[in-house]
């Protein structure tokens, strides 16, 4: 797990790092830009491509006039510095490092506030205007220079954080910021890179490790974490000699009506390749061939179930909302006294009655997309807001809230929130999230705590995605990725 951090605690880790280490300031940026130049150079191998590193006169700048050195030491041959001078105010890191430039033979042009921006030819331009070091959206002539230089659609890429966008506050969605095809950030990805929203300014991003002391940021006071494969690798178990089906669970998958029995065959395959030891599916009567045909394993259940022998249940894909699956969420919430997941159209029916929402037990998975979050709790004006409110709610009602995205974001009753960043955006197709609904319930079934199947499933969903992918997948079909989780627990162990 490792913990998210606001701009101001990545300065303090900053400076603690340099008390500490010790390191000086200027020394710390040294390293920085060259765990920058690394994975620039595995970005942009050609050395005779023109690049343009666009400085501003803060710690930013400082960061781009060490790489424009860094990046001529390792015989990049067509490299110029543009600094954006529209202060005067200089940091002490800034000085040193222009010092450093001035003495080599690089073209540096210097562009005052009164001054038209120069044409720009280079195929590649590196921002390193502003960083975290923002404080109010850009405005006057920072502006519309930066306004200027997006429009020549460049192939951008910014050192730390793209030029006006603010690295954990919520970002104007019209305010300007210099769009970045790759952001190479320090330590951490930003809370904000996270997030939606930033497709609007970065298409990726890669974090480079520059030595800032981990037990201190490990030590900051923070609610938002990201999960890492040690974390998932800790919470699997072994599956042992003379074990048998029994020892693996009974899950109970409700799912499905005529025209949606696809989602309830998704979700019981995923159970199935995820390790259930016995699956039984509710389905409506039309859908008793195909679950047969395809899916031999898995029993086929109507009418009422015998709650008690079942070891986990997953409630909701496909399932609708008529007043019969009312009928059948109210006798599950009733009845069932084991590990539950709660997804589509079990959160629609929980959303428009709230008395039902009530009776959700505690350590309950919820797994809703975008739409069903907001119609469960209202509308959010921007991502940032939703991330409070399924902490509060998540605490309040003891729940875990998985909301499904490209890196899915999971609300602990702690009031933890974790960030997955396994997954592709080849996996943006529909039947994903029921696949994901029966890996989970799979989880609970064979014992995983709450908390710990909703993090293993996302991110084991997420990694069958990549796997995929890796062989060559441009678009992954649900059933293909419900086939692979078996192997993807297979090589994970
Ligand atoms: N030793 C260090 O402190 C290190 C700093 N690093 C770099 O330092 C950056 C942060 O540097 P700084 O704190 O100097 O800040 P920036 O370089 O991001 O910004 C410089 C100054 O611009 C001003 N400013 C803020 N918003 C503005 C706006 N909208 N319009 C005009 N001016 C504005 C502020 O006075 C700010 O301090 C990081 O993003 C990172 O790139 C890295 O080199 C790692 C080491
Ligand atoms: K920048």
């Amino acid at each position: 797990m490792q913990k998210i951090i606001t701009a101001t605690q990545t300065r303090q880790a900053d400076q603690f790092t340099i008390a500490n280490e010790p390191i000086s300031s200027v020394g710390l940026m040294e390293r920085a830009t060259k765990s920058f130049v690394v994975k620039f150079m595995e970005e942009v191998p050609a050395k005779n491509i023109m690049i343009a590193v666009y400085c501003g006169t803060g710690n930013n700048g400082g960061d781009g006039l060490a790489i424009a050195r860094l990046l001529s030491a390792r015989n990049y041959t067509n490299v110029k510095v543009v600094i954006l001078q529209h202060s005067f105010k200089t940091s002490p890191e800034f000085d040193e490092n222009f010092r450093s430039v001035q003495k080599l033979n690089l073209p540096v042009h210097i562009i005052q506030s009164d001054d038209e921006l120069p044409a720009e030819t280079s195929e590649i331009i590196i921002d390193a205007v502003l960083g975290s070091g923002l404080n109010k959206p850009l405005e006057g002539i920072l502006k519309q220079w930066i306004d200027q230089l997006n429009a020549l659609h460049k192939k951008v890429i910014a050192v730390d954080i793209p030029t006006g966008m603010f690295a954990d506050e919520p970002n104007q969605a019209d305010s300007t910021k210099f769009k970045a095809d790759l952001v190479i950030t320090f330590q951490r990805p930003k809370l904000n890179f996270l997030l939606p929203e930033s497709a609007l300014v970065m298409k990726s991003w890669e974090a480079v490790d520059i030595g800032l002391d981990e037990h201190f940021i490990q030590s900051c006071e923070s609610e938002l974490a990201l999960i890492e494969e040690k974390d998932i690798r800790l919470i699997f178990k072994k599956r042992e000699n003379f074990s048998h089906k029994g020892t693996f669970g009974h899950s109970l998958i409700i799912a499905g009506k005529d025209e949606t029995m696809g989602a309830a065959l998704l979700t019981a395959e995923a159970c199935l390749n995820t390790g259930s030891g016995l699956t039984t599916a509710f389905i409506p009567p039309s859908g008793l061939i195909a679950l047969n045909t395809r899916l031999p394993e898995v029993m086929a259940g109507f009418g009422e179930p015998g709650w008690q022998k079942y070891s986990a249940l997953a409630i909701g894909p496909g399932l609708g909302t008529d007043d019969p699956a009312v009928a059948v969420l109210k006798n599950a919430l009733k009845n069932f006294r084991g590990p539950c997941v709660f997804d589509a159209d079990a959160l629609n029916m929980l959303a428009s009655d709230k008395s039902l929402f009530d009776l959700v037990p505690e350590q309950s998975i919820l797994t809703p997309h975008v739409k069903e979050f907001d119609r469960l709790f209202g509308s959010h004006k921007n991502w940032n807001h939703r991330i409070k409110t399924m902490q509060q709610e998540a605490r309040e009602r003891e729940l875990i809230i998985v909301l499904k995205n490209r890196y899915t974001i999971i609300a602990l009753p702690t009031g933890m929130v974790y960030f997955n960043l396994t997954g592709t955006p080849a996996m943006a197709s529909g039947g994903m999230g029921d696949v994901l609904t029966g890996i989970i319930v799979a989880l609970l079934a064979q014992g995983y705590s709450a908390i710990q199947a909703a993090m293993a499933g996302v991110y084991l969903h997420g990694k069958a995605g990549n796997e995929l992918e890796e062989l060559g997948y441009s678009v992954i079909r649900a059933s293909e990725l419900a086939k692979q989780v078996s192997k993807t627990i297979f090589n994970f162990k």
